[in-house]
């Protein structure tokens, strides 16, 4: 079993152009369970604050700190099954207690990801899911959930849309952060102060989904290697599918815990989309329970 570890900062009150490249943890890489690493930064309180009332990415991981608490990150694809699913789906996952949901943009090169998000992917594009079909589905629900949401998409996608023009867009809707997989090192600033100005928290990762019988010792080691070179925040993700797994890894110090493969395929294979989702209910009541 190959390590699968994703690691999520943060900072307070930081800005990003006072950042210096070396700090950003934006790695791409392409080989299957590899380790990845994940960074958060909080934006500046001078930023422009969204319009959405839930707190932030940051300061969720902040309050769940104080009362000794593990952040519960699922991840779902949207468009799979449907897009109205999706939007139940978020709904099932806010009321489960889901501290932040990570809702992936469905693209048709989806490198960073395993076969199960993959398929998720293709399904959802075959039945004509695209971004602006996921921003309208999103501004009826975000106001009805609670927990923050942060949006992961493949670079292509923004540059499609022209970086200022995505961020605004995404920040209207009421989003609180972006992943980001596939950008490249020399093209993060950019990123980063369109971010900044639009208070969007920017999360970056490398590796690939999916899946695993087993989560390795070695996300312990790097867990803790990565809690003694920082204070921030750091979420586990990759191959975790089982509140075992979920409780193992929180054991460890892990600050939060994400799962995404074993959550799209409980919606994608399901043999309806109200059987999808009262399954996702029943698995997110039962990873939730594993964690402090
Ligand atoms: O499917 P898994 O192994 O449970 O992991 C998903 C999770 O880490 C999520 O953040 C994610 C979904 N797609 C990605 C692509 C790259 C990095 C991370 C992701």
């Amino acid at each position: 079993m190959a390590a699968t570890v994703a690691a999520l900062k943060s900072t307070t009150g930081t800005c990003f152009h006072q950042l210096k490249k070396s700090d950003a943890h934006f790695l791409p890489s392409r080989r299957p369970g590899s380790v990845s690493v994940r960074t958060l930064r909080r934006q500046s309180p001078m930023a422009t604050l969204t319009a959405a009332p839930t707190v932030g990415l940051a300061q969720t991981f902040s309050n769940l700190k104080s009362q000794g608490k593990v952040a519960f990150i699922p991840y779902i694809t949207a468009g799979d099954p449907d897009l109205s699913t999706t939007a139940e789906a978020l709904k099932v996952l806010d009321k489960c207690g889901s501290d932040i949901i990570e809702l992936g943009v469905p693209y048709s090169d989806p490198l960073a990801d395993g076969p199960v998000i993959q398929a998720a992917a293709t399904r959802s594009l075959a039945r004509g899911t695209n971004f602006d079909s996921i921003l309208s589905m999103l501004k009826k629900v975000v106001p009805e959930i609670s927990a923050p949401i942060a949006l992961f998409t493949y670079y292509n996608p923004i540059l499609k849309r022209g970086i200022g023009q995505f961020m605004s867009t995404v920040k209207e809707t009421g989003i609180h952060g972006l992943v980001v997989p596939d950008v490249p090192l020399e093209e993060t600033e950019l990123l980063r102060k369109e971010a900044l100005k639009n208070n969007i928290e920017l999360v970056s990762s490398i590796g690939v989904t999916g899946a695993r019988a087993s989560v390795s010792t070695k996300v312990q080691t790097l867990l803790q290697d990565i809690k003694e070179a920082t204070t921030k925040p750091v979420a586990v993700g990759f191959g975790i599918s089982s509140p075992e797994h979920v409780q193992l890894v929180a054991g460890w110090g892990a600050d939060g815990v994400i799962v995404g493969s074993a959550m799209v395929k409980l919606l994608g294979e399901a043999k309806s989309p109200e059987e999808g989702l009262l399954e996702l209910e029943k698995f997110t009541k039962s990873l939730k329970a594993a964690l402090p």
